[in-house]
């Protein structure tokens, strides 16, 4: 807690308190009794606290999926003078994906990281979509954005009226400052604001770069374990909640940074926005670190689909097929004999948007490097590349249990064919010879026997 004054943002403390659970009905208060007891609006709250509520959901939703909060705040959100476009507004983010701003290509595409900025650059400065699809005006859609940032938000604080964000650092500590309380995210740990929620990102770091996943229309979930039992995969008590946390301050001109479709809005107050003393409901950010993941893999024969690796899905009405799902290539042990052990040649009708946090991909030799990314869109082969296979094979049948160690690999998977924006595709981060490292695959087929010279028909034996 921070009482009236007029001092910037406090350091944030060594070691951050958190509530554990997935999707709880969470109680918390900075202040004993800031609370209100048997119901959530009454007349006069608390130590003079304003009762608002926060819907994720409609109110009507059913009861399994409604999501809410109430927060009791110094002043309610509404104080704030009038929402005006930014100025200068940000140009490269999309949340309606069409022809004017987007290309289609069933290309496979490739970024190498981007560098970090040399200007001072904030997270919501630093942050520009990659490709999605749909709509965050007729809720259902996603959209891909990467950051690179190296300066703290000051006096502002940012939220997304479009969709959550799942953000992935993968360089550089997050420290977010919410209305809900405070968390510190690191590389290799997964943070997710839920549509609405205003924050603020501190770099304690300087560098910072990342993923975000922008869904629209729905929230994360757990996925469900079916055969694999009640426990695995992603626990529900490593997600950890922020507890209460406010400041008190008057800071002359804050402003209130509101994403609402795709275009940057932006609000004064004379307050900070994290004046939240005490809060309940399950409509809050939570944070999971990637390394508690337990995860399941084929003991015996033939490599398992990725979706066994899924941490969070967000659902489509269509049971199974996921508007996004979150899904990661944690370090495992290979046991598979007589098996082809790196993913599989494939094509998908759902889209993969892949990024790397750290260390290499099993499917890719080189090229796919940390804070890159790569799209194997709709129907587009892909698989590993030409080094991966031909190692695999020359080590055959011998490859005894291996473990893969050191790395963190993740995918975006949707079923909605995204586009991707101009400056993605133009970016001079995009690996233009990306199929180069398929194109040298070779034909080991020995049934050339079979085939007549002249007709290259198959011979009847
Ligand atoms: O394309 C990829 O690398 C992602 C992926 C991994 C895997 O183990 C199986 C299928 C798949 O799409
Ligand atoms: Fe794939």
């Amino acid at each position: 807690m921070e009482s009236k004054s007029t001092a910037a943002q406090p350091a944030f403390p060594a070691v951050l308190d958190y509530q554990s659970g997935f999707g709880n009905d969470f109680s918390t208060e900075a202040i004993p009794g800031a609370l209100p007891r048997g119901q959530n609006s009454p007349l006069v709250c608390p130590y003079g606290l304003y009762a608002e509520q926060i819907s994720g959901t409609s109110f009507t939703s059913p009861r399994k999926h409604n999501q809410r909060s109430w927060l009791y705040r110094v002043k309610p959100s509404v104080t704030h003078e009038p929402f005006r476009p930014r100025i200068p507004n940000h140009v490269k983010l999309v949340s309606e994906f069409n022809q004017s701003n987007s290309a289609a290509t069933p290309t496979q595409l490739r970024w190498r990281p981007a560098e970090i900025p040399e200007t001072p650059t904030d997270f919501v400065d630093g942050l520009y979509t990659v490709c999605g699809a749909g709509s965050s005006y007729l809720r259902h859609g996603f959209a891909i954005h990467m950051y690179s940032a190296n300066k703290s938000m000051k006096d502002c604080a940012f939220c997304s009226a479009d969709g959550d964000f799942l953000i992935v650092p993968q360089e550089g500590r997050l420290r977010i400052t919410t209305e809900c309380g405070r968390l510190e995210v690191s590389p290799g740990e997964i943070v997710v604001i839920p549509q609405g929620l205003r924050f603020a990102v501190d770099l304690p770091d300087g560098p910072s770069r990342g993923y975000v996943a922008e869904i629209f229309g729905t929230h994360f979930q757990l996925p469900d374990l079916g055969p694999i039992g009640a426990n695995g995969l992603a626990a529900s008590r490593d997600f950890l909640v922020p507890v209460a946390w406010f400041e008190d301050i008057s800071i002359p001109g804050y402003t209130v940074v509101q994403k609402f479709g795709g275009e940057l809005f932006t609000a004064k107050q004379d307050f900070s926005p994290f004046n939240v003393v005490a809060w309940h409901g399950n409509y809050a950010p939570y944070k999971y670190d990637l390394s508690k993941f337990c995860p399941y893999n084929t003991v015996l024969i033939d490599h398992g689909d990725p979706s066994i690796n899924t941490v969070l899905t967000a659902p489509t009405d269509r049971p199974g097929v996921a508007l996004l799902d979150f899904v990661i290539f944690p370090p495992r042990w290979l046991v598979a004999e007589h098996t082809f052990r790196p993913p599989y040649y494939h094509r998908n009708c759902m889209s993969e948007f892949m990024g790397l946090i750290y260390g290499g991909y099993e499917a890719k030799a080189d090229g796919f490097l940390p804070g890159g990314a790569s799209l194997h869109s709709c129907m587009t082969p892909h698989g590993p590349d030409t080094k991966t296979y031909e190692a695999t094979i020359a080590l055959g049948n011998e490859a005894g249990p291996k473990r893969i160690s050191d790395t963190m690999a993740f995918m975006f998977e949707s079923c909605l064919m995204p586009r991707v924006c101009p400056w993605a595709l133009e970016s001079p981060y995009m690996d233009h010879d990306y199929y180069q490292c398929w194109i040298g695959l070779k034909s080991h087929f020995t049934g050339d026997e079979y085939i007549s010279e002249d007709s290259q028909d198959v011979k009847k034996k």
